[in-house]
């Protein structure tokens, strides 16, 4: 069977359609459905120099699209966009691409979407709350809790928390929230992966994992009783490591994912070890979700030198797990 994916343009000022449109310049190997702005599309093309014909969607239709060509979703943005420019005025044009793929979804039209990145900070100028597309699908699909994880080939780092003030981390740790997070990672190894008794190593929050509670408690009074409850059901759990030698190659070798307690403990990590070549994968959704690892890149937008490695990772992910 052909897998068909949604892939959401995103912010059409930002390099989402032009990595869409490199990446169509080779044949497909699942249907893409691409939820965007036709006049956006043919006009950066046409910018980057290179051939798209598009095609509108039909559910009948199920081959993959042939190299140069789209499938296409067309969701006109209010305004005409200006490549590297924000414009508040289509930040509706932003969220109602991802309600339809997120609809399209659960309604059994497509079989998992793939994100191009959106600005968080224009949507909010444009009056809604929004602090991710991981929030967002844990919204709209009725979710308590999903989890965010980004991986490459050799390394995947999954976080009890995601787009916070940091000065909010700590509260949000809670010995509920790891279990969720925890147990959601867990189970998604073995489905997705197919790591039958995945070895997790969770860092801690605090300096040195707190130095026995001299850097801070979270550890003695939170984390670890929460690991050890996890543990008596059955996971396979190293921690809480210091986060700061938890990536050496030492702990690395012998796990199969890691889980930070912030965005910012574990992501510079993964992407010092490969940006543009890993996958931001929503663990715990009832759909698969996957996006790139890195952002509208504005300064990029119609100039052809925006690399397309991650996009063409994560509809690779997204491929295999929804197959
Ligand atoms: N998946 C997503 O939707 C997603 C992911 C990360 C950031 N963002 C959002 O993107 C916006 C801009 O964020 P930022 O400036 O911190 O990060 P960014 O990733 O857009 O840019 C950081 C740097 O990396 C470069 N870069 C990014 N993508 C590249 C690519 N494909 N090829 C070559 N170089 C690339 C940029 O030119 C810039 O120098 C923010 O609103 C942020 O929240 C969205
Ligand atoms: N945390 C992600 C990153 O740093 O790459 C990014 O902000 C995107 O997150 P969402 O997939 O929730 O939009």
């Amino acid at each position: 069977m052909t897998v068909r994916l949604a892939i959401t343009c995103g912010e059409p000022a930002g390099i989402g359609p032009d990595l869409i449109i490199q990446l169509a310049q080779q044949q497909q190997h699942q249907q893409w459905v691409v939820i965007g702005c036709r006049r956006t599309l043919l006009q950066r093309a046409q910018q980057l120099g290179l051939p798209l014909t598009l095609h509108d969607f039909d559910a009948t239709h199920t081959a993959a699209t042939p190299a140069g060509e789209l499938t296409l979703v067309d969701v006109p943005t209010r305004t005409e966009v200006q490549h590297g420019q924000l414009d508040a005025n289509n930040a509706e044009h932003v969220l109602a691409l991802l309600r339809i793929a997120a609809e399209g979804c659960l309604q059994g039209r497509w079989q998992g979407v793939v994100t191009a990145p959106v600005h968080k900070g224009i949507i909010n100028q444009a009056g809604t709350e929004f602090s991710g597309h991981t929030e967002f699908f844990r919204d709209i699909s009725g979710c308590d809790e999903v989890v965010m994880m980004l991986a490459t080939e050799d390394l995947r780092v999954a976080l009890v928390t995601t787009h916070l003030p940091l000065h909010q981390v700590a509260d949000a740790i809670t010995a509920e929230r790891i279990e969720r997070v925890t147990t959601i990672l867990h189970h998604d190894l073995q489905r997705f992966f197919g790591i039958a008794a995945p070895h997790i190593l969770v860092a801690g929050l605090n300096p040195h994992a707190g130095e026995d509670g001299h850097l801070g408690r979270e550890e003695i009074d939170i984390i670890t009783p929460a690991l050890q409850r996890l543990r008596a059901q059955g996971l396979n759990l190293t921690g809480p490591l210091p986060a700061d030698t938890l990536y050496t190659p030492k702990h690395l070798q012998h796990a199969d994912a890691t889980l930070a307690m912030y965005h910012d403990q574990g992501l510079p990590v993964l992407k010092f070890h490969g940006f543009g070549r890993a996958a931001n994968i929503t663990l715990g959704l009832p759909f698969v979700r996957t996006s790139v690892d890195h952002g509208t890149a504005l300064d990029l937008a119609g100039t052809g030198n925006a690399d397309s490695g991650s996009l063409a990772t994560a509809i690779n992910v997204a491929a295999t797990m929804a197959q």
